[in-house]
């Protein structure tokens, strides 16, 4: 009798809570309309104004994220709302004019992910081959932007993306950081049966440790991308795949074993390539490209106006020129937007020493 009693409390208590979300939800939905009213009224006045290619602003993005963040008092976590609020605007973006975003494909890759961390999931992505072909399809205008990976915390640069820019007048509108987890998946259900594994050669690299104990005598297959190497295995008997959980769900394979990577904060950083500038946010990095002459303490010549001017770097990275001309050419990553004073100045110093100057870019910072 007590117990009945008890759980008719509950069933009262359980419906009037559900009642209160219901009305909730209304009120939100009603408010999710009316911001999405809004954001057509945005691009009226942008097609107004002679916007006919891109109505993004990554740098108003930035801001509602940031003032969102400030403005959480919880309990959902600041991830959680950012990703709401990420996926809100990229609907209502796409409300005001849909965008095409290349990403390195097939479906399935982590550079799809990235995309869709950075986008959220209204946008059109489209999968390309090659960085060669993300590039392409951004410059010819095809696609507003693209996503390609360039550097790895266990594998250092991919060598391929920051060639591209040697040769290309795109610029950086945006960095992504994803944690990478990689997983063996096959269509067998225990790892003896395996003869052959692929993955993207990065992939296998990051696995190696793992692959070395428990794989040894097993064929390694580099192919072009993770989710190529699940299709393969989809296919061919007796193979397996290194790759993310996305693709194993794509291509209909079981995960035998998760988290082989041999780092435990394997990340992976890629960028977001446009053809129009982005304005300051007030939290930006700047990417640059520059070349000096072979002098002795050309390099320091280049890097002491940086410290000069408290401007902090983040990255160096050294690459032959491809050119000629010039023997290496440095990409080097610093704290601040190219607008901001500070960093303006540095820049007019270092021009003064160097052969070439590129500005990649000023884009917000990625929240990792
Ligand atoms: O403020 C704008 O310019 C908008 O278009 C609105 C909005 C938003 O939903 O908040 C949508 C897309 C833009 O990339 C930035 C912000």
């Amino acid at each position: 009798m007590a117990n009945s009693n008890k759980s008719s409390t509950a069933d009262t208590a359980l419906l009037q809570l559900r009642k209160e979300i219901d009305a909730i939800d209304d009120r939100i939905l009603d408010l999710l309309n009316q911001r999405a009213r809004c954001a057509q009224q945005v691009a009226e006045i942008k097609t107004a104004a002679g916007e006919v290619d891109c109505f993004h602003r990554p740098e108003r993005e930035a801001e509602v994220l940031r003032r969102i963040a400030e403005n959480n008092r919880g309990p959902l976590s600041q991830e959680a709302v950012t990703r709401f609020f990420r996926e809100l605007m990229s609907e209502c973006l796409a409300l005001e004019k849909p965008l095409a975003v290349a990403f390195l494909g097939p479906q399935g890759t982590f550079t799809q992910q990235a995309a869709y961390k950075h986008f959220g999931h209204a946008i059109q992505a489209l999968p390309l081959p090659t960085i060669d072909e993300i590039f392409r399809a951004v410059e010819s205008g095809a696609c507003q932007y693209g996503v390609v990976p360039v550097e790895n915390s266990t594998e250092g640069v991919i060598t391929h993306t920051l060639d591209s820019f040697l040769r290309s007048f795109l610029l950086i509108a945006g960095e992504v950081g994803l944690r990478i987890h990689h997983n063996l998946m096959s269509t067998v259900s225990s790892s003896e049966e395996i003869r052959e594994v692929f993955s993207h050669q990065q992939s296998l690299a990051q696995c190696r440790g793992w692959l070395d104990r428990y794989l040894p005598n097993v064929r390694r297959t580099p192919v072009s991308s993770n989710a190529e190497a699940a299709r393969l295995a989809a296919v061919m008997p007796n193979t397996a795949a290194i790759a993310g959980e996305v693709a194993a769900e794509l291509y209909g394979l079981t995960i035998l074993e998760r988290n082989i990577e041999d780092e435990p904060d394997n990340t992976t950083r890629f960028l977001v390539i446009g053809r129009n500038p982005v304005g300051a946010t007030g939290n930006d990095k700047t990417s640059l490209l520059l070349s000096t002459r072979n002098n002795p303490g050309a390099l320091y010549a280049v890097l002491e106006p940086f410290a000069r001017h408290g401007i902090s770097m983040t990255k160096i990275e050294s690459r032959p020129s491809r050119r000629g001309t010039w023997d290496y050419v440095f990409f080097i990553d610093v704290e601040g937007h190219r607008d901001d004073p500070r960093l303006a100045e540095a820049l007019k110093d270092v021009e003064k020493s160097v052969t070439m100057l590129k500005i990649l870019g000023s884009y917000p910072r990625a929240s990792f």
